[in-house]
């Protein structure tokens, strides 16, 4: 196939999750030939990678699901938060209904993906040696295809087992009577303490900065209830894009400052009661703005979170005095029993500021003033957000330049989907677009829609070849850290500031506001691709 003009296909997706599916489906309808390729061996993205015990999503259904009719129509949720087996039996039903298992190549990899230049076309390797080509690349690999595990001295004289969260074995692995050792308090090791709490002999955590959970409040949905709930889908769908988060809600118009604390305190207990990431999104206009405003919104969730710890000195770790950093600077999770299962005699919490890990050693975690026993290590410990996954990729532009090379600097790309130099490539939920602040599915679909209506006018105008300008790029990337320097976002060491990675640039890698974005993308598309030289 090496040295053909004429690509294999119009375009290659790669990620069979929310955004490489939706895109499938949508380019396809237009008459494109496409392939999507994926290394998971099933559709679902992070549901296929993330099946560690409790994984579910935070946000709500049917938020978090396809407004396509043919698919919410056929389909039923047996809860409000589902979990990841559920989510991908969802996503075979999206396939099945949409018939789209023909154009998928699964279990396979992208190894590397190369602009040839004469032919203007990408040529893709696949492991097992294949060799596609295309002439658009449109990777959707998400913002966690590369799991981070930290370089701790000794892990490979660990004679247990251990895993990162993302890469749980398919096969499963029981946490029943186990001595684990868990490290890291984001989502998914929220989740994963959750559920070993119940089981294993020993479960240690441990703990460098407390989450600021919030309460998920689970529902178990039935068929009949959807069927009545089912007649605000549309109206709930065409919502989700028109606020900042991707969600049903907007914050609200007010301030924390501008109200009485009795209305103040009505409204957090208010979203308390109601549950999920609402605390989050539909607090008071200036929560993540203004310190003082945050500051009420932390001293509610603290102190509704102190009522369930009985132990000081553990309820002044798990929800201190002093806020860690701005409420909702890192991203919330879900609990539904976390707070609780401290006061259970198999669980211990380790401080990591207090006493920081020294050391793994064949049956045990050293800390500087303690050992910890375990026969299982559970690293929850995040991702390379944003970039991980498409440097990973080892995708090659115009003159041999690496991505890894155009993003040593700092990550850089027009509208959070082209990279200046990469010519005829397009990432979806990638960095600098709204992905790590959006609903899942919300992004998909406004990114898809709009990556679709570029390629048909690309079609429509015969051009072959569209590379984002240098210009365009810049200011777009300056826009989403003068964004990001309006919020509280930059006072926090989170991996939406890229800080959870050791040398990776301190930077806002997602942009602020959903509906913001699609805007601007909108105004794009409306002048004639404005910032792509073609
Ligand atoms: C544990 C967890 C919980 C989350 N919870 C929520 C939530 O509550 N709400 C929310 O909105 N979002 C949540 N997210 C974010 C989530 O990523 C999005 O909701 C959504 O799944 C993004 O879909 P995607 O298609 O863009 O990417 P993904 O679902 O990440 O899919 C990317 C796919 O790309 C594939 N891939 C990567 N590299 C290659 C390669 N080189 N070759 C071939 N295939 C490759 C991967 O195998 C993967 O299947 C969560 C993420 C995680 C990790």
């Amino acid at each position: 196939m090496s040295g053909k003009t004429t690509p294999d296909y119009d375009a290659v997706i790669v990620g069979a999750g929310f955004s490489g599916i939706y895109l499938l489906h949508k380019l396809r309808e237009a008459g494109f030939n496409i392939l999507l390729v994926d290394a998971a061996a099933q559709p679902g993205g992070i549901w296929y990678w993330n099946r560690y015990p409790g994984a579910r999503v935070d946000s709500q259904v049917p938020l978090y699901e396809f407004s396509l009719p043919d698919i919410w129509q056929t389909w039923s949720w047996t809860e409000r938060f589902p979990g990841w087996e559920e989510l991908r039996t969802y996503f075979r039903h999206v396939c099945d209904t949409l018939d789209l298992w023909p154009h998928m190549r699964l279990g396979t990899r992208v190894e590397s993906a190369r602009f040839a230049e004469k032919a203007s076309l990408w040529r893709l390797h696949l492991d097992g040696g294949d060799t596609v080509t295309a002439r658009f690349l449109l990777p959707a690999l998400g913002f966690a295809s590369k799991p981070y595990v930290p370089d701790i001295p000794g892990l490979d004289t660990f004679a247990g087992e251990w895993c990162h969260t993302a890469r749980w074995p398919q096969e499963g692995i029981d946490l029943a009577g186990r001595k684990i050792c868990l490290i890291g308090t984001g989502a998914s090791g929220v989740q994963v303490a959750q559920e070993a709490a119940k089981s294993a002999d020993r479960l240690t955590l441990f703990q460098r900065t407390p989450i600021l959970a919030l309460p998920m409040r689970q529902e178990t949905m039935t068929e009949e209830g959807q069927v009545c709930e089912k007649q605000g889908y549309p109206a709930i769908f065409e919502q989700r894009k028109q606020t900042s988060g991707g969600f049903e809600y907007q914050s609200l118009e007010k301030s924390a400052l501008e109200v009485s604390d009795e209305e103040r305190t009505a409204h957090f207990e208010h979203l308390w009661q109601r549950g999920g990431l609402k605390f989050w999104y539909h607090n008071f206009a200036d929560m993540l703005t203004n310190r003082e405003a945050n500051r009420y919104a932390y001293d509610f969730w603290r102190d509704k979170v102190r009522e369930r710890i009985v132990d000081p000195a553990l309820a002044e770790k798990l929800a201190p005095a002093e806020p860690p950093h701005p409420f909702g600077t890192k991203r919330p999770s879900l609990e539904q029993n976390y707070y609780e299962i401290f006061a259970q005699e198999n669980v211990a919490l380790v401080d990591l500021k207090e006493t920081p890990i020294v050391r793994i050693s064949a049956d045990r975690i050293e800390t500087q003033d303690g050992a910890f026993d375990c026969d299982l290590i559970v690293f929850a410990t995040g991702f390379d957000a944003g970039r991980g996954g498409l440097i990973d990729m080892n995708i090659t532009g115009l003159g041999g330049l690496g991505l890894a090379q155009a993003w040593n600097d700092g990550l850089r790309a027009y509208l959070g989907m082209s990279v200046t130099g990469f010519p005829n490539m397009l990432f979806s939920y990638g960095p600098l677009s709204p992905s790590g602040f959006a609903n899942g599915p919300t992004s998909a679909e406004i990114q898809g829609d709009w990556i679709c209506d570029f390629l048909i006018w690309l079609r429509q105008g015969g051009i072959k070849l569209f590379d984002a300008e240098p210009q365009a790029e810049t200011t777009w990337t300056e826009i989403v850290a003068q964004a990001g320097a309006m919020t509280l976002f930059p006072e926090a060491d989170s991996w939406y500031m890229g800080a959870n990675i050791p040398s990776k640039k301190r930077q806002l890698i997602n942009f602020p506001s959903v509906v913001g974005y699609a805007a601007v993308c909108d105004d794009v598309a409306q002048n004639a691709y404005r910032g792509f030289a073609t």
